[in-house]
């Protein structure tokens, strides 16, 4: 599924209509009809339901709803936040269908004090004021009907957009619709990944409206949303005369004196998902502690490190600032050139003032920051990054030709030519220590295992936020998962996308 800013978005809608020929009346009448099949199932007989319409092919959405609502029966009011005679094109098509079949239009400037009544009363409030279309803040007459809309008591369902919010996800500080439930038609947008905008979306439906794929590759998005499918189709399936050499050789150089847990995050995350063998290298003082609590790796001392066959490498967690480890990560670095290298956390501290290794060299290293790290490699500020994470990535993954992980809420895969996966899986639940160290483990495993480094990594980031839904599916809440019971739902969450691939 693509995720489009409002300008992929303009071009999809208006290739299908120029050059394919699916005029915009009918992708209305589709959106419509989309959003009217998702809400009636939900509706009960006798629920009040409240459109509010403003002037552009958002409104012209609301008028396909209304007039199915009125068609079928329902106790619909429906309000127009726009002169009337200024609504053309598509929208005035709908709207004047909506009237021939019966339906009546109410103004809002007209009986503002109604309006609230009305709003007031409703179970259901469908807003179809604003969508992709606006530029700057709504203007002030559209704000207050966005404030009465947030004061009412029913169900907000924004069609397309909560209204105000700027598709592309740009800061803003002006009134916009804070929706319970979203339905997105056709596709994801930017807002719905970003801060501040994504906070008022509440649940979102993803509604199909029946764009041609022509039209999607015409336009070129590179941008996608991780479906289930896409991780079941390309989980590696394991050869049944294997044996532990076939599934990667990791090293692993974590954990210092004050952070040893970190090494047994990452190590154990990388077992659990199925690496074949382990050497984990830490201070010669915590090696102890390690072993008894993870007997099946291999221990190296911190000051022999070398890559000694290894097929892949994580760096990162735990490791400590002391200079002597920028030395070994710039060394690592260089050196595993040619296999897969994970860059986590101290790694990419010391990595920060080397960014020019990256590009020389021939297999793409994997960085997996978090939002301040990505500050730090950037030399910009966690607000700067956040809003523009999609640019931001993509600008530093093809500058330094690296896998970058941008962890978060719908953390973000981008990789070196430019593409861009947003992964849909993880919670709260995760805002913890220790949660980016179990998913470096994860990545240094499926890299070595997968085909395609995408591949690998987009599924890395979704198995992650899968095992923390997994837990808050069943005994746990959001507060109490700690990084080693994430370890431990890895295996429920792969034992289920393993049944999937068998059964298809
Ligand atoms: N053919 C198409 O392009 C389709 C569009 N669709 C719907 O159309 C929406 C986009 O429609 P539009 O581009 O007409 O725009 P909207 O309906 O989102 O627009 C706002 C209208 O207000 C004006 N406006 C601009 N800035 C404003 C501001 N700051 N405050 C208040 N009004 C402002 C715009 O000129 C536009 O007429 C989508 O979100 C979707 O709901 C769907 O019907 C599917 C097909
Ligand atoms: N609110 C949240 N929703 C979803 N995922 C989250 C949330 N908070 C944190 N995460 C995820 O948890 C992990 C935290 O990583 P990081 O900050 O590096 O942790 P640490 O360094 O403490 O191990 C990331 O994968 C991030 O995407
Ligand atoms: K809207």
């Amino acid at each position: 599924m693509h995720v489009v800013s409002r300008e992929e978005m303009r071009n999809i809608d208006q290739y299908t209509i120029t050059h394919i020929g699916l005029g915009g009346p009918v992708l209305m009448e589709n959106a419509g009809r989309a959003v009217y099949a998702a809400l009636e199932p939900e509706c009960k007989a006798g629920d009040r339901i409240c459109v509010v319409i403003g002037k552009g092919n958002n409104g012209g959405d609301g008028f396909v709803i209304a007039r199915m609502l009125f068609d079928s029966g329902a106790k619909v009011s429906t309000w127009l936040a726009a002169d009337p005679q200024k609504i053309s094109g598509e929208a005035a098509n709908h709207m004047r269908a909506y009237c021939a079949c019966g339906g009546t239009l109410l103004r809002i400037s007209d009986e503002p004090e109604t309006f609230q009544q009305q709003l007031d009363r409703a179970d259901w409030i469908i807003d179809a004021l604003l969508g992709t279309g606006i530029h700057g803040a709504p203007y002030p007459a559209d704000q207050q009907v966005i404030r009465w809309i947030n004061a009412s008591k029913g169900t907000v369902i924004s069609v397309d957009l909560p209204s105000g919010v700027p598709a592309n996800g740009e800061a803003f500080d002006h009134p916009a619709v804070l929706a319970d439930q979203t339905m997105t038609l056709e596709c994801p947008k930017l807002a719905q990944f970003m801060q501040p905008a994504a906070r008022h979306f509440g649940t979102v439906r993803v509604l199909p409206i029946g764009i041609p794929n022509k039209a999607y590759q015409q336009v070129g998005v590179q941008r996608e949303l991780r479906m289930r499918s896409d991780v079941v189709r390309t989980l590696p399936v394991r050869d049944p005369f294997s044996h532990k050499g076939n599934h990667g050789k990791g090293l692993l150089i974590a954990g210092s004196k004050n952070m040893p847990g970190a090494a047994f995050f990452s190590a154990k995350a990388a077992l659990r998902s199925g690496i074949g063998l382990l050497k984990v290298s830490v201070p010669e003082v915590i090696q102890p502690i390690l072993a008894a609590q993870l007997p099946e790796t291999m221990y190296l001392p911190r000051v022999q490190v070398a890559l000694d066959g290894a097929s892949g490498v994580g760096i990162g967690p735990g490791l400590g600032r002391d200079a002597r480890e920028e030395e070994l990560v710039c060394r690592l670095v260089e050196e595993s050139d040619t296999i897969p290298c994970v860059i986590d956390a101290d790694g990419l501290f010391h990595l920060r003032n080397h960014l020019d290794l990256l590009p020389k060299r021939h297999k793409p290293a994997v960085l997996s920051p978090h939002p301040g790290e990505m500050a730090l490699l950037t030399h910009s500020s966690v607000q700067d990054v956040e809003r523009d994470r999609f640019g931001i990535s993509k600008a530093f993954a093809e500058k330094y030709q690296v896998y970058l992980v941008l962890k978060g809420k719908a953390t973000l895969v981008t990789a070196p030519d430019g593409r861009q996966i947003v992964n849909p899986t993880g919670n709260a639940a995760m805002a913890k220590g220790g949660s980016g160290d179990v998913l470096t483990g994860i990545l240094l495993a499926f890299l070595l295992q997968h085909e395609q480094m995408m591949d690998a990594v987009s599924n890395a980031v979704y198995v992650h936020g899968a095992a923390a839904e997994e837990l808050a599916a069943r005994e746990h809440s959001l507060l109490d998962v700690l990084a080693s019971d994430l370890i431990e739902a890895i295996p429920p969450v792969l034992h289920q996308l393993y049944d999937e691939k068998t059964c298809r």
